[in-house]
C-alpha cells in the first residue's frame, strides 16, 4: 500500500465573499476560517485574491511586500493576519493569493502564502502561468499587463499528513505542474482560483477532475463567491474531487464552505483498481517529474 496521506484529514474550502475594503476582507476571512476550524478542518483554503477585487487595475493598489521575509505589518498586513489566524485556528492555512510587489525589482506577482498550525510560513507559490486569454465577445484578460510569473513547482510538506502540490487558478490548465507534484508524492493538489462565468462553465470542473484522474490524487478548487457588482464575475462552484475524480462536495455561487474527509485508503483503492501508476511507459516517453524542475523553496 502506498502511504501518501499519513492520517485522515478534513479539508475545508472557503468560497469567500470579498469586497473593496482589505481590512474588512481580512476580518471576514478570520470569521470564516474559524468557522471551518470549529467544524474540524485541519487544512483550510481561501480563494485567489481573497482580500481584494480581482483585476489588473487592482493589483498595484492592493499589492503587499513579502520580501525580505518576514515582512513588517505595514509591508504585509495579510501575511500577519494569515499567520495569526492559522495559529488561532490551529490549522494549516492556504491563504488563497494576494498581489505581491517585489521591492527590489518592482515586479508584481500573484502569490499564495501557506501557514502551519503554529503560524509559521511553510511555503509560497507565485502563479506560474499568467491568465492571458481573449475570447471575442466574451472575455479578454491579460494578467501579464501587470504581473510577472513565478518560476517554480510548489510542493509543501505537512509533516503530520504528507505532501501537497500548490498552484493558482490558470496553473490548473497545465498538467505538468500537477503531474510533477503527484509523482513526487503529493496526496492533494490545491488551486485557489477565480474562473469566470465564461470559462467556468466550460472548464472549471473538467480541469479539476482531470488533474484528479490523471494523477489519482485529491484536488481542491477554491473560488471567491460571485459578486455581480464587481468588474470580474467569479464562477464560484468551489469543489473537492476524489482520486477517482468524483465530486465529493461542490458549492453554488454564493459564499459558503465545502468540506471533505480525505483518506489514504481512497487514493490506494483508486490506484489498485486502475493501476496506471505502475503501467506508465517511461521507456516510450519521458517522466516529466524526473526532468529539470526548479526545486521547492
Ligand atoms: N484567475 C485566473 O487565472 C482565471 C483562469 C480562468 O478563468 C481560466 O479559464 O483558466
Amino acid at each position: 500500500m502506498t502511504t501518501l496521506l499519513k492520517q485522515p484529514l478534513k479539508l475545508a474550502l472557503i468560497q469567500l465573499a470579498s469586497g473593496a475594503d482589505k481590512a474588512t476582507n481580512l476580518t471576514h476571512a478570520r470569521t470564516k476560517v474559524l468557522e471551518a476550524a470549529k467544524a474540524g478542518a485541519s487544512l483550510i483554503v481561501l480563494p485567489e485574491c481573497f482580500n481584494s477585487p480581482y483585476g489588473t487595475q487592482f493589483f498595484p493598489k492592493y499589492a503587499e511586500t513579502l520580501l525580505p521575509s518576514p515582512p513588517t505589518k505595514e509591508q504585509s498586513p495579510s501575511y500577519h493576519a494569515l499567520s495569526s489566524l492559522a495559529a488561532e485556528a490551529k490549522s494549516y492555512l492556504v491563504g488563497g493569493s494576494i498581489p505581491e510587489l517585489e521591492p527590489e525589482t518592482k515586479k508584481y506577482y500573484n502569490t499564495s502564502l501557506v501557514f502551519s498550525p503554529t503560524g509559521a510560513l511553510i511555503g509560497t507559490h507565485r502563479k506560474t502561468h499568467l491568465f492571458d486569454i481573449d475570447i471575442p465577445g466574451k472575455i479578454t484578460f491579460k494578467e501579464s499587463e501587470v504581473l510577472f510569473p513565478g518560476n517554480k513547482v510548489t510542493i509543501l510538506d505537512l509533516p503530520e499528513y504528507g505532501k501537497i502540490g500548490l498552484a493558482i487558478c490558470y496553473d490548473v490548465r497545465f498538467p505538468e505542474l500537477a503531474m510533477i507534484a503527484a509523482r513526487k508524492g503529493a496526496f492533494l493538489l490545491v488551486y485557489p482560483g477565480a474562473f469566470n462565468t465564461t470559462t467556468g462553465p466550460m472548464h472549471w470542473s473538467l480541469l479539476g477532475r482531470a488533474r484528479a484522474v490523471d494523477n489519482q490524487v485529491y484536488v481542491a478548487m477554491c473560488s471567491p463567491a460571485r459578486d455581480m457588482s464587481a468588474s470580474y464575475h467569479a464562477y464560484g462552484h468551489s469543489f473537492i474531487a476524489s482520486p477517482n475524480a468524483e465530486v465529493l462536495g461542490e458549492l453554488e455561487e454564493k459564499e459558503d464552505i465545502v468540506y471533505a474527509d480525505l483518506t489514504n485508503e481512497a487514493i490506494d483503492s483508486a490506484r489498485k483498481g486502475i493501476p496506471v501508476y505502475t503501467q506508465r511507459r517511461f521507456d516510450v516517453y519521458p517522466d516529466v517529474s524526473e526532468g529539470k524542475v526548479k526545486p521547492e523553496d
